[in-house]
């Protein structure tokens, strides 16, 4: 007899609706103390993508009342006009979090701009200094990138145990994999990364009991990687041959074997937005508690 098992969703989208309602809230208590938490999006040049997740961020802050200003620049900005745009908004009482939107033109340099965001209005948490507090599990107040750090607050709601757990990680960027690790770690679980170089991959990926997948590849994850009752998150933001939104994971086939389960659309992708306005929230609380507004 062939035994079926389906797999729990995790409702991405949902949670971001509770915690949109309670940053709102958060919001509202402090503009009664005269903070108006702002973000300021930056964004050079006209990439299709970027320009949609640029503007459902904006109006995601609107509905919570978080100022959010769009700026748009040239594709043809130079880098000297990109850091004189980024100093400006270091030196701006008014503005909390500033968020560079990749990609970025190729005469920029992302990482010279990633450094020259004010690590305390470093929304993205993609700031070395940031970075190393979060490898160091400092414990102090900072902003982590705000996808690993939204999937963290999924486990969290769906009581996924972490620590003494395998976590495997598939992938090894800035924006995702290397912060994941360090979260998963800082949560004491035995953390596993692998990536385009390693040899056979799928020998982790199936003795995973956290399985974050953040490739880029199209359902490069099939049922056969994954362990019975694993957790498995898909962060892949592809296309499919018709042009629809995928994920990493080939979510019909894994959905048999896995526990949990993240959809894609309506699953990290929510809780990026969701944990991007809380985090410029909360460096708007910071800066009011450092006194340097
Ligand atoms: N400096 C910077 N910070 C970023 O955080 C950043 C960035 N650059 N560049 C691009 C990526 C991508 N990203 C997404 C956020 C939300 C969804 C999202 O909400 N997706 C919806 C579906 C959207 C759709 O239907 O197209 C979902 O998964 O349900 C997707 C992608 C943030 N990024």
């Amino acid at each position: 007899m062939k035994v079926t098992r389906v797999a729990e969703l995790i409702d991405g989208k949902q949670l971001a609706k509770q915690i949109n309602t309670k940053t709102k809230t958060e919001v509202a208590a402090l503009k009664e103390i005269g903070i108006t938490p702002k973000l300021v999006v930056v964004i050079v040049g006209g990439d299709a993508a970027s320009e949609i997740y640029v503007r459902s961020k904006h109006r995601k802050a609107e509905q919570i009342g978080i100022i959010s200003e769009i700026k748009a620049l040239p594709e043809t900005t130079t880098q000297a006009e990109l850091l004189a745009v980024i100093e400006a908004l270091n030196q701006d009482d008014q503005v909390h979090g500033i968020l560079v939107q990749s990609p970025l033109p190729s005469q920029i340099d992302e990482l010279a701009i990633t450094r020259a965001i004010a690590p305390t209005k470093d929304v993205d948490g993609f700031h070395p200094e940031n970075v190393g507090k979060l490898y160091t599990n400092a414990q102090l107040d900072f902003p982590v990138s705000c996808t690993p750090k939204g999937i963290m607050t999924m486990l969290e709601a769906y009581h996924v145990p972490v620590a003494g757990k395998h976590a495997v990680i598939v992938g090894r960027s800035n924006i995702v994999g290397r912060p994941m690790a360090a979260l998963l770690l800082n949560a004491s679980a035995t953390v596993t990364v692998v990536h385009s170089k390693t040899a056979d991959m799928m020998a982790y990926t199936r003795d995973a009991d956290i399985l974050v997948v953040a490739t880029g590849i199209a359902h490069l994850i099939k049922a056969a990687d994954v362990k019975p009752g694993a957790t498995v998150i898909d962060v892949g933001m592809d296309r499919d041959e018709n042009g629809k939104l995928t994920g990493d994971v080939d979510f019909d086939g894994v959905k048999e074997v896995a526990g949990l389960i993240t959809p894609v659309p309506g699953g990290v992708g929510p809780m990026t937005i969701a944990t991007l306005m809380q985090q410029t929230v909360e460096l708007a609380k910071w800066s009011e508690t450092r006194g340097t507004k």
